[in-house]
C-alpha cells in the first residue's frame, strides 16, 4: 500500500470547494486524497478497523472514553451483580439484585443463579422480577408488570442492567457497562428481556406450549382456507396474567414467531422473528402489496435479485418467500431474511446525539464496508438505485446491503438501464436518474411527450457512496440543507453547483506526524467501478 507524508501546514490552509461539474463522486472521493478532509490512518489503524468485529467498534461508540481497559472487562470467572434500574424514576433500585456465580463473560454458561431478585417493599415499582432463566447458552431474566397498562408503556423503563464485578451491589460510577434490555415485548401482562443475547425467555415457555400450538394451527389451518392468520399461542406460564399472547405466522409450512418491530419501509414493516424449531433468529419482511406506491412487480423483483446474490457475504441472506392473501389486508409478500441488527442511518443519528464526532477508523471501516458490498452486487450486474445508510445494516461482523425493491438487473453486456419513473432516495439520488432524457430542457421529472426515460448505471450507486461517504464526514448528505425539494433537486442536476466541503479538522494529535494512507489507493484496490473516477 503506498503511504504519503503529510505536510500539516498544506493541509490546514485548504478549504475546498469543488465545483459539482465533475460530479460529486469525484469530488467527494477527490477530497479524501488531496485535502484535510483525507482520512488520516495509520496503516495500522485500517487494517485494525477492518479486522474489528462491528459490535466491538459499537462498543467503543457506546462506552465512557474515561474508563479504564481494565474495568471495561468482567474477568471470567468472578461474581457478577446485575443491577436493575428503573429509568423512568432515574433512580437505581437498591435492594433488587441478582447475583450469578461463576459467570463467564465469553457468553459461555452460568453455572448458577444464587438469588432471584427481592421485590418485597418495592411496591410502588411498576415492574416486578419474576425469575431467571438460563438458557444453554444465555442469560435471561422475566420482569413482569402490576399493571397491564404499564406494560407497553414502560417497556423502556426496564431496559437497563448494569454489570458490576463489585459485591456491594453498587452500580458502576459511570454506568458504561450498560446492556439495554431490547424491547422484545408484545406481551399483555409480562414481559421478558435478555442480555448478551438476543434469545428470549420466549424459548420455555413455548416448548411447553409448542405441541398445543401447533394443534391449534393445524386445525386453524384445517377450518381455514386463508391459514395465515395470526395465531395466539395461549397464555404464558409463570404469568399470572392470562393474557401472555404471541403472533406466529407461517410460511411456506414453517411456523415464526413473531417478536417485535425492527423497522419500516415505505410499504413493509420488518419483524424480528423466532423459528421455535431451530432456535434461529429471523427478519420477516411484510410487504403490503396491495398498498406499495411502486409496482408489487418490485417487491417480486427483489427477490428475485436477492435470489440471485445469496453467494454474496455482504448482502443480506434470504431463507424463504411467498405471497399470502389476506382476507382484510390484501396480498402479503413475505420474506423471511437474515436478521441484521441497526441499521447505518440509525447508529449516525445514535452517534451524533452523543454529540460526538465518528472515529477515523470507523469511519473508514464502515466505509470499507460499503464498498465491499457494492463491490459485490456490481460484480454480479446488478444495480441498487437505493444506496443510503438505511440500507446498510449491522449482520455478523459485517455491514450488509438490504433493500433490493428498485435493485435493476443488468445484461453482462450492457452498462445501464432505462427506467421510467425517476427512483432513489432524496438525498442520495443521482443527477442522472432525475434527468429525464425525454424532457431535456426541464427538471420536470414528467413528460409532456411520451414516457419518461431515466438512464440509470452503476455510477449512479456511485453517487449515493459519495454522498453517504460525505455524510459520514460532515454529518450531513451534501444537499440536505436545501430545504425546499425544487431546489434541492435543481442543485443535484445542475453541473454547476457548487458543492461546499467544510474544513474539519480530522487530524488528531495522534496523528498529525504520521503517515498518511491516500484513500483514493484503497478505493483503487476495493471497486473496479471508482478506478475510471479516480484517474
Ligand atoms: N434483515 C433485517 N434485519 C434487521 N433489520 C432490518 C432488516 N431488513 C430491514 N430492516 C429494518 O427495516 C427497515 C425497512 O426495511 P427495508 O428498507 O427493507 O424496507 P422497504 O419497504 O424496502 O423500505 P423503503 O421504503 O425505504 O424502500 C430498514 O431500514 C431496517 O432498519
Amino acid at each position: 500500500m503506498e503511504l504519503k507524508k503529510v505536510d500539516r501546514n498544506e493541509e490546514n490552509k485548504e478549504n475546498l470547494t469543488i465545483s459539482n461539474n465533475k460530479l460529486l463522486r469525484s469530488a467527494a472521493v477527490k477530497s479524501l486524497s488531496f485535502t484535510p478532509l483525507r482520512l488520516n490512518l495509520l496503516q495500522k489503524d485500517i487494517l485494525e478497523a477492518a479486522n474489528e468485529p462491528l459490535s466491538t467498534v459499537e462498543d467503543v461508540l457506546e462506552s465512557d472514553d474515561d474508563r479504564d481497559e481494565e474495568e471495561k472487562r468482567i474477568p471470567p470467572n468472578k461474581n457478577v451483580t446485575f443491577h436493575l434500574k428503573n429509568r423512568l424514576e432515574d433512580s437505581p433500585i437498591d435492594h433488587e439484585s441478582i447475583k450469578l456465580s461463576s459467570v463467564d463473560t465469553s457468553n459461555k454458561l452460568c453455572d448458577s443463579f444464587e438469588e432471584k431478585l427481592l421485590t418485597k417493599n418495592r411496591n410502588d415499582l411498576p415492574w416486578k422480577f419474576v425469575e431467571t432463566v438460563e438458557l444453554q447458552t444465555n442469560r435471561s431474566l422475566m420482569v413482569e408488570s402490576k399493571s397491564l397498562d404499564l406494560v407497553e408503556e414502560n417497556i423502556q423503563a426496564v431496559p437497563r442492567i448494569h454489570c458490576s464485578t463489585d459485591h456491594n451491589l453498587k452500580p458502576l460510577k459511570n454506568q458504561s457497562f450498560v446492556k439495554n434490555f431490547e424491547t422484545p415485548i408484545k406481551f399483555n401482562g409480562a414481559a421478558s428481556g435478555h442480555f448478551n443475547s438476543e434469545l428470549f425467555k420466549i424459548d420455555n415457555i413455548f416448548e411447553s406450549r409448542k405441541k398445543l400450538n401447533y394443534r391449534e394451527q393445524e386445525n386453524q389451518q384445517n377450518k381455514n382456507t386463508v391459514h395465515n392468520e395470526e395465531v395466539i399461542l395461549g397464555s404464558p406460564m409463570n404469568s399470572t396474567s392470562n393474557n401472555f399472547m404471541f403472533n406466529s405466522i407461517s410460511i411456506k409450512h414453517k411456523m415464526y414467531i413473531i417478536m417485535k418491530e425492527l423497522g419500516r419501509g415505505g410499504s413493509s414493516v420488518v419483524y424480528f422473528c423466532f423459528d421455535p424449531i431451530t432456535k434461529e433468529e429471523r427478519a420477516l419482511k411484510k410487504v403490503f402489496l396491495s398498498r406499495a406506491k411502486s409496482s408489487a412487480v418490485e417487491y417480486i423483483n427483489e427477490v428475485e435479485i436477492l435470489k440471485k446474490l445469496q453467494t454474496c457475504n455482504r448482502i443480506i441472506r434470504m431463507y424463504d418467500s411467498e405471497v399470502q392473501e389476506h382476507p382484510t389486508e390484501g396480498k402479503i409478500l413475505w420474506v423471511v431474511l437474515e436478521k441484521g441488527g441497526m441499521d447505518l442511518d440509525k447508529i449516525l443519528k445514535k452517534v451524533s446525539g452523543q454529540g460526538k464526532p465518528l472515529a477515523n477508523h470507523i469511519i473508514m471501516f464502515y466505509w470499507m464496508e460499503m464498498l465491499y458490498a457494492v463491490k459485490q452486487i456490481h460484480e454480479n450486474g446488478i444495480i441498487h438505485s437505493d444506496l443510503k445508510p438505511a440500507n446498510f445494516i449491522k449482520a455478523e461482523t459485517s455491514l450488509k446491503l438490504i433493500d433490493f425493491g428498485i435493485a435493476s438487473c443488468i445484461q453482462s453486456d450492457m452498462t445501464s438501464v432505462i427506467k421510467n419513473v425517476a427512483i432513489g432516495s432524496l438525498d442520495y439520488i443521482s443527477p442522472e436518474a432525475l434527468f429525464n432524457e425525454n424532457n431535456r430542457n426541464s427538471i420536470d421529472t414528467s413528460s409532456p411527450h411520451g414516457n419518461p426515460k431515466f438512464k440509470i448505471s452503476f455510477k449512479s450507486d456511485v453517487w449515493s457512496l459519495g454522498c453517504i461517504l460525505y455524510q459520514l464526514l460532515f454529518g450531513r448528505t451534501p444537499f440536505q440543507h436545501i430545504g425546499n425539494s425544487y431546489a434541492k433537486l435543481s442543485a443535484i442536476m445542475d453541473p454547476s453547483h457548487e458543492i461546499k466541503f467544510p474544513a474539519v479538522d480530522k487530524v488528531t494529535d495522534k496523528l498529525i506526524d504520521t503517515y498518511v494512507v491516500p484513500f483514493g489507493m484503497l478505493i483503487k484496490n476495493i471497486d473496479i467501478c471508482l478506478i475510471s473516477i479516480l484517474e
